[in-house]
C-alpha cells in the first residue's frame, strides 16, 4: 500500500438535509473520502479529523429564526475552503457578517442558473458534460431539466428548494450567479476560498453539480482521488488482517448484498481463518435458504454452517406483537446462535457483520438525541455488551452503491450484488403483529408469485425493493360462490435513492392486476390483495 485512501478528505457538516447523504455519495463517487458529522458534533475533533476542505450541507431550519444551527467557528478560523449548500450558503452568509431574509418569493424545482462573474467553482461549467440522472433517482418526482436550457450565456439547470435567501453579502464575497427571481443564487470569496451556492450541486437534476463539486473537492480544496474501489478493497485487506492477526473470525452471513461482500473481502484477507453463519430464521422469503446455500457454494468457496432455527424463533416470538419486541427477539436470538455456534469452532475471536455507513450514521443520530428512534435495525446497537466475540465491520464506512461496486470489483456475480435488500428480521416484521407459521407461509407463496413477476415483466431491476406484507385483519370475499372471509395481502414497491426517503413505484396496472390474480388464486386463505401508495416520509418502506 503506496498511499492511505484517508489522507485527502472532506468534512460534511450536517444541518438536516434531506440530501445530505447524497452530498457524501457525490464525493465519493469523485474518489474522495468524506464523512458526515451533525452540525453541533465536538468541534474540537474537526483538527483532529483534518479534512481538507468542509461543506456545510442544506437543512429544514431558517437562519432567521433565534437559536437556529449555525457552524463552529472554528470552520471558518481553520483557514480549510469552505462550501455552503443552502441552508450552508445562508448561515455561511449571516456568521460572516452579511443578511438573510424571509419572505420572498420561494423557489423550488428547476431554475436556470445564469454566472455573472467569473469564479472557480462556476467558470464555464456549462461547457463540461451534463451527467444524466443515476437510474431510480428521481427528485420529488419531477422531471429531470431538458439540455436545451444550455445557454449561450452560460446558463444552465439547477435544483432549488428554498424559502430564505441571502440578500446582502458578507465582506469580502462577490455575487457570481443569479437566476431570475434570485439575484444572490452564488456567493464566492476566491481569496479565503468560501464558496455558496442556494442551489443543490448533489442532486442528478443539477447539471454539471458533480463537476461542481469536483472542482472544489479536487481543484479548489486539492484533494487525490484515491477513493475507488479497487484501492478500498486493498485497503480494508491490510486493515482486517492488521485487526485479527492469526485468529478465527464467524460472519454472520445472510446471502444479502452486504453480508456477501464482506465474506468475499475476508475470504481474500484471511483465506479459511473464516466460517460464514448462516440462519434459517423460518422467516425467509420462499426456497431462499437453499439458494443462498448454493449461492455460496458455486461462487464463494467459504465454509458456510446453515443452522435451522425456524422453530426456535417462531417459539420465542409466541403471543409477541409489537414489531420493536419482535426485533429485539430476533436480534437477540442471531446473537445467541453466533455465540453458540462459535463455541463449537476453535479460537473463534471475532464476529463479522455487514454493517454500512448508514446504519452507523442513524444509529449515532438517535444517540445525540436529535434524530428519533424509528426502528431499531436488529444489527446496530443490538449486540449484548458481555458477548465474547469483538465486532469486524469491514464496510462501516460505506454507501450501498459503493458496497455495489465493491462487490463487482471482487467477482460477485450480478444477480448477488443487484439483490433487493432483505431485512435481518425478514418476515417477522411483514407479518403485522403476531409471527404465526401459519401467516408465514402464506406470505411467502404470495411475495414468490410478485417477485417472480417482477423479474418475468422486467421490473425488478427497476425498483429499489419489493415484497408482500400480510395483514391479520380479515375481509369478506366470494371465492367460487363461496363466502370468504380472510387476511390481506399488501404489495410494497418502492423507488429510492439511499432508503432514507422513498416514492411508491408506479407500476403498470395490468402488471398489478396480473399478480393479484395470481396470488387470489394461487394461495389459499387470501381473497384481498391491495397495492401500498405511501411514499417515506410519512410511511417508513417497511410495515413495522
Ligand atoms: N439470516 C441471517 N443469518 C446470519 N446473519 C444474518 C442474517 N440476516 C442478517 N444477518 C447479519 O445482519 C447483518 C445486517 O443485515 P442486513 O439485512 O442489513 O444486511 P445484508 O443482509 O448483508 O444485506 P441486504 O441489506 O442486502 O439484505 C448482515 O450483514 C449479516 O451480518
Ligand atoms: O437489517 C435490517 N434490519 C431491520 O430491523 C430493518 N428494518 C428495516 N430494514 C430495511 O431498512 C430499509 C429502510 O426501512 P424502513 O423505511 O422500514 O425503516 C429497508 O430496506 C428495510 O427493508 C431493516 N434492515
Ligand atoms: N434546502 C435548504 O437548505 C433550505 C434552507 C432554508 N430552510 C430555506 O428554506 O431557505
Ligand atoms: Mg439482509
Amino acid at each position: 500500500m503506496t498511499q492511505d485512501i484517508h489522507q485527502d478528505k472532506i468534512l460534511i457538516l450536517d444541518f438536516g438535509a434531506q440530501y445530505t447523504q447524497l452530498i457524501a455519495r457525490r464525493i465519493r463517487e469523485i474518489g474522495v473520502y468524506c464523512e458526515i458529522w451533525a452540525w453541533d458534533h465536538d468541534p474540537a475533533d474537526i483538527p483532529k479529523f483534518a479534512p481538507k476542505a468542509i461543506i456545510l450541507s442544506g437543512g429544514p431550519e431558517s437562519t432567521v429564526e433565534a437559536g437556529s444551527p449555525r457552524a463552529p467557528q472554528i470552520v471558518f478560523d481553520s483557514g480549510l475552503p469552505v462550501l455552503g449548500i443552502c441552508y450552508g450558503m445562508q448561515t455561511m452568509a449571516m456568521q460572516l457578517g452579511g443578511k438573510v431574509e424571509s419572505g420572498h418569493s420561494r423557489e423550488f424545482g428547476f431554475a436556470a442558473l445564469t454566472p455573472t462573474m467569473s469564479c472557480r467553482l462556476l467558470d464555464r461549467l456549462s461547457d463540461t458534460p451534463a451527467v444524466p440522472m443515476g437510474e431510480g433517482e428521481s427528485w420529488m418526482g419531477q422531471q429531470q431539466p431538458s439540455a436545451a436550457h444550455a445557454a449561450a450565456d452560460g446558463s444552465f439547470g439547477v435544483w432549488m428548494s428554498h424559502g430564505d435567501r441571502v440578500t446582502a453579502l458578507p465582506a469580502g464575497f462577490a455575487a457570481v450567479a443569479s437566476t431570475h427571481d434570485l439575484p444572490l443564487a452564488a456567493m464566492a470569496d476566491e481569496t479565503r476560498r468560501y464558496y455558496g451556492v442556494q442551489f443543490h450541486p448533489e442532486v442528478t437534476h443539477t447539471q454539471h453539480g458533480t463537476e461542481l463539486l469536483r472542482r472544489f473537492v479536487v481543484d479548489i480544496a486539492g484533494c487525490q482521488t484515491l477513493w475507488t474501489a479497487e484501492n478500498i478493497i486493498e485497503d480494508s485487506i491490510v486493515r482486517i488482517r492488521e485487526q485479527t492477526g492469526s485468529e478465527h473470525v464467524l460472519l454472520g452471513l445472510s446471502g444479502g448484498v452486504d453480508s456477501s461482500v464482506v465474506a468475499a473481502l475476508l475470504k481474500r484477507a484471511i483465506g479459511d481463518r473464516l466460517t460464514c453463519v448462516f440462519v434459517d430464521t423460518g422467516l425467509l422469503r420462499h426456497g431462499e435458504g437453499d439458494q443462498v446455500m448454493q449461492m455460496m457454494a458455486a461462487n464463494m468457496g467459504v465454509k458456510v454452517v446453515r443452522v435451522n432455527a425456524g422453530p426456535q424463533y417462531f417459539s420465542e416470538l409466541k403471543g409477541v406483537d409489537d414489531p420493536e419486541a419482535k426485533r429485539k427477539i430476533i436480534g437477540r436470538l442471531f446473537v445467541e446462535i453466533f455465540e453458540a455456534e462459535s463455541k463449537k469452532l476453535s479460537d473463534v475471536k471475532w464476529l463479522a457483520q455487514g454493517t454500512i455507513y448508514p446504519d452507523v450514521i442513524e444509529s449515532a443520530g438517535s444517540k445525540t438525541g436529535k434524530a428519533h428512534v424509528i426502528k431499531s435495525h436488529h444489527n446496530v446497537g443490538g449486540l449484548p455488551e458481555r458477548m465474547h466475540l469483538k465486532l469486524l465491520e469491514p464496510l462501516r464506512e460505506l454507501f450501498k452503491d459503493e458496497v455495489r461496486r465493491l462487490g463487482v470489483a471482487l467477482g460477485l456475480p450480478r444477480e448477488m450484488v443487484y439483490r433487493h435488500p432483505f431485512p435481518g428480521p425478514g418476515l417477522g416484521v411483514r407479518i403485522l403483529g403476531e409471527v404465526k407459521p401459519e401467516a408465514a407461509e402464506v406470505l411467502q407463496r404470495a411475495d414468490h408469485i410478485f417477485i417472480d413477476e417482477l423479474r418475468k415483466w422486467a421490473l425488478y431491476d427497476k425498483v429499489s425493493q419489493a415484497f408482500a406484507v400480510y395483514l391479520p385483519v380479515k375481509s369478506v370475499g366470494v371465492v367460487g360462490d363461496a363466502r370468504a372471509y380472510e387476511p390481506v395481502i399488501a404489495l410494497r414497491a418502492v423507488e429510492t435513492i439511499d432508503f432514507m426517503t422513498a416514492h411508491w413505484a408506479r407500476l403498470p396496472y395490468d402488471f398489478l392486476d396480473h399478480v393479484a390474480r395470481r396470488i387470489v388464486n394461487e394461495v389459499r386463505g387470501v381473497s384481498r390483495v391491495v397495492y401500498d401508495i405511501s411514499g417515506k416520509p410519512p410511511a417508513t418502506i417497511e410495515w413495522e
